[in-house]
């Protein structure tokens, strides 16, 4: 469910018409509905009313202030992975005590001002890290409330890139030497036990993985408990997958029905993390034909945007679905949509029928919101494109399309080279 449509032969976002964004900003451009952002996270949060949840959207799917200021009035939090994560939640208005902090590499500089920020707790993802965190928070006469990020060895069966609670995986502390590292933990002087965390993978469109690796750590928690370790939040990251092409997940409440009743007895709040399912479906990237040019294989439509702005196709041979922004009776033609980038990988959609789009005609690239603009680079001196937020019959430009001085803005040539 979005609201991307097409009224009078045009695709609107809510009640604004793509192709006068295209006038007025230019192309390519990424532009949310703030409405379908409003109604993922009603959704999600309404799944779970039953039970004390808390739900921190993952900031790495979309991290514009301003879709984590909407979602923090919504009285969502935020899953952070860096320090600059962390900065951009606070000035997006997010409450610190609904912020949890995941990520395998945690520097000292980070994890101070996570500490200096009060947030709600630490997901540890290595023995280190739990000694540095400690030592961090002792320096600065504090403690640490934190969660173990166990790996549960469950298979997300989803991308092997986009998997992270497989063994084979760098991600948390596995499952066999968790007990021992809680025991370790509870011991230490400026920490506090008060989590126990897993996130084993994005774009699951499958239930059962997510109720294998729950019961493994409502058994792990019951365990705990028998140990004089209390667990008070169970943090069970993101994942839950959206429908790109032809793939079925389960919608937010029939995953919510299965976790609750895993959990049913334990009084613990339950924490989520989830990105993709708020933010995925919610945006699209527009771009523009720039040339067409067809070869005895295929049809090539050469288009604004590209790999960079976009990196999930090469990255992931990632399927979105291309819409013509105006609706007409296109002819099909099979081939590519490429980007203007000295990279064979750089296309947006390859090998498959599209609509013979031709020169000037705008494309909208679905289901763009996560994962998009945040892992768009500057290859090539692309500057990045802008965000649009949409809101009801009027959008907002929330981050300005980057400049050439932009681009160069942070470098120096050396006097004396
Ligand atoms: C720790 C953690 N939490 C949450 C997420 C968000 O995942 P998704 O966007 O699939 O909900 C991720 C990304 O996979 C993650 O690594
Ligand atoms: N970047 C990935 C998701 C990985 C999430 C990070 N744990 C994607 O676009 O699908």
């Amino acid at each position: 469910m979005h609201h991307f449509h097409y009224k009078d032969g045009e695709m609107f976002c809510e009640e604004v018409p793509l192709k006068k964004i295209a006038a007025e900003v230019g192309t390519p451009f990424y532009v949310y509905s703030a409405a379908t952002l409003k109604r993922h996270f009603e959704v999600f949060d309404a799944s779970f009313e039953e039970v004390p949840h808390i739900i921190c959207f993952a900031v790495k799917a979309n991290s514009n202030l301003a879709v984590l200021n909407l979602l923090g009035k919504l009285s969502c939090g935020a899953d952070i992975v860096s320090g600059g994560e962390l900065y951009r939640a606070l000035k997006a208005g997010i409450d610190p005590k609904k912020i949890v902090y995941a990520g395998v590499g945690k520097t000292e500089e980070e994890i101070e001002f996570a500490l200096k920020s009060d947030i709600l707790m630490f997901n540890i993802e290595s023995f280190q890290e739990l000694e540095k965190i400690n030592e961090v928070a002792g320096r600065l006469k504090k403690k640490a409330r934190i969660a173990l990020r166990v790996n549960p060895n469950v298979d997300p069966k989803t991308h092997p890139y986009i998997s992270t609670g497989l063994k084979k995986n760098k991600f948390g502390i596995p499952i066999e030497n968790a007990y021992q590292e809680y025991e370790y933990a509870a011991s230490l002087d400026n920490i506090e036990v008060v989590g126990a965390h897993c996130h084993i993978g994005s774009q699951l469109t499958e239930i059962s993985p997510f109720v294998d690796a729950t019961k493994i750590m409502v058994d792990m928690i019951k365990t705990l408990k028998s140990k004089g370790i209390n667990i008070k939040y169970l943090d069970l990251g993101g994942g839950l997958g959206i429908k790109y092409n032809e793939e079925m997940p389960p919608s937010p409440k029939e995953y919510a029905d299965k976790i609750i009743d895993v959990i049913r007895g334990l009084d613990v709040t339950l924490v989520f993390e989830p990105g993709r399912v708020i933010a995925g479906n919610a945006g699209v990237l527009v771009t523009r034909v720039l040339y067409t040019k067809e070869t005895e294989l295929k049809h090539f439509k050469i288009v604004d945007a590209a790999m960079n702005d976009l990196m999930r196709p090469i990255l992931y041979g990632s399927f979105h679905d291309i819409k013509p922004v105006k609706e007409g009776h296109y002819k099909t033609v099979y081939g590519d949509i490429v980007g203007p980038i000295c990279e064979t990988g750089d296309f947006l959609a390859k090998d498959r029928n599209l609509p013979d789009f031709q020169q000037g005609d705008l494309i909208a690239v679905m289901s763009a919101g996560a994962y998009g603009f945040t892992m768009s680079s500057n290859y090539n001196s692309r500057p990045r494109v802008p965000e649009i937020l949409v809101n009801k019959d009027k959008y907002y430009i929330v981050r300005r399309r980057e400049t050439y001085d932009d681009l160069i803005g942070p470098e120096s040539i050396p006097e004396d080279l």
